[in-house]
């Protein structure tokens, strides 16, 4: 069964092609990673399948339903980070995840030592008591991941998640994402960190130009070198159609 899925999806903005027939598929127990250059089109790609785009064509599902309308059983077995962390502001640390817990259906009583463990599990016990709005980025993107994960949800979509973490921080969400696949999610992350993916990820899918390029093999030598040398090939590649399809450019 596939958990997450892209099914040929193109999308523009105006004139500006940010994505072009991307397929992809995430299995129950995979991590599947989208690396790219700036610009690559990761961000819309997760932003296509959680719902937050409408694609200009091709098809998006979570679980087997269209993300822009997920019925509430599924939506509850779904969490993602995409653009910003959404959390509360005005709210503490440990407000945040007392209301994520009662979300999910804990009872009162339950979301408070809920809220405690997810706390310790981040790394935020000195924050705890700090509104989120005060809070530096990492830690919001710490809080903003629990807060998205505290369901243990079977599909996971995080929008380059270590970006703004320190080394614990990346520990920590290595740890937390692996964890989650292993319970059987499907997960999808962004990222530049080709170091970091390739211990997370069991596929590495690159994207450049809103296209997928290729795999990389997470337990591969040379992983940066590799990836160099299939988006020279792509750009290599485009540059030859763009000769053929030009007036006066065959030979
Ligand atoms: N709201 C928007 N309006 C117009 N163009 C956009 C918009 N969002 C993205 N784009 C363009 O779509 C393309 C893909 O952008 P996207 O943000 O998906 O890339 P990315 O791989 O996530 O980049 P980065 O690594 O820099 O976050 C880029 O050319 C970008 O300029």
């Amino acid at each position: 069964m596939t958990a997450l899925r892209l099914d040929n999806v193109t999308h523009t903005f105006g004139e500006r092609s940010a994505l072009d027939r991307l397929t992809l598929t995430v299995r129950p127990g995979q991590v599947t990673a989208l690396i790219g250059l700036n610009g690559a089109g990761k961000t819309t790609a997760l932003r296509a399948l959680s719902g937050r785009l409408h694609p200009t064509d091709g098809e998006a599902t979570i679980l087997g339903h269209d993300p822009a309308d997920l019925p509430f059983d599924v939506a509850a077995r779904f969490g993602h980070v995409v653009d910003t962390p959404l959390v509360y502001p005005d709210l503490t640390v440990t407000e945040n995840l007392r209301c994520a817990a009662r979300l999910h259906g804990r009872s009162r009583r339950a979301a408070i030592p809920a809220a405690s463990a997810a706390v310790d599990r981040m790394g935020l016990e000195a924050w705890r008591h700090a509104r989120a709005r005060t809070l530096s980025m990492g830690n919001r993107q710490r809080l903003g991941i629990a807060c998205a994960t505290f369901h243990r949800p079977s599909a996971v979509i995080l929008d380059e998640p270590t970006s703004a973490l320190d080394p614990q921080g990346v520990v920590l969400v290595r740890e937390l994402v692996r964890g989650l696949a292993d319970d059987g999610a499907a997960v999808l992350v962004s990222s530049h960190h080709l170091d970091e993916v390739a211990r997370i990820a069991d596929e590495i899918v690159v994207l450049h130009a809103g296209r997928d390029v290729g795999r990389l093999e997470p337990g591969g030598t040379d992983l940066e070198q590799r990836f160099f040398a299939m988006v020279l090939d792509a750009d290599t590649r485009a540059a030859a159609d763009a000769h053929t399809t030009t007036p006066g450019g065959r030979a």
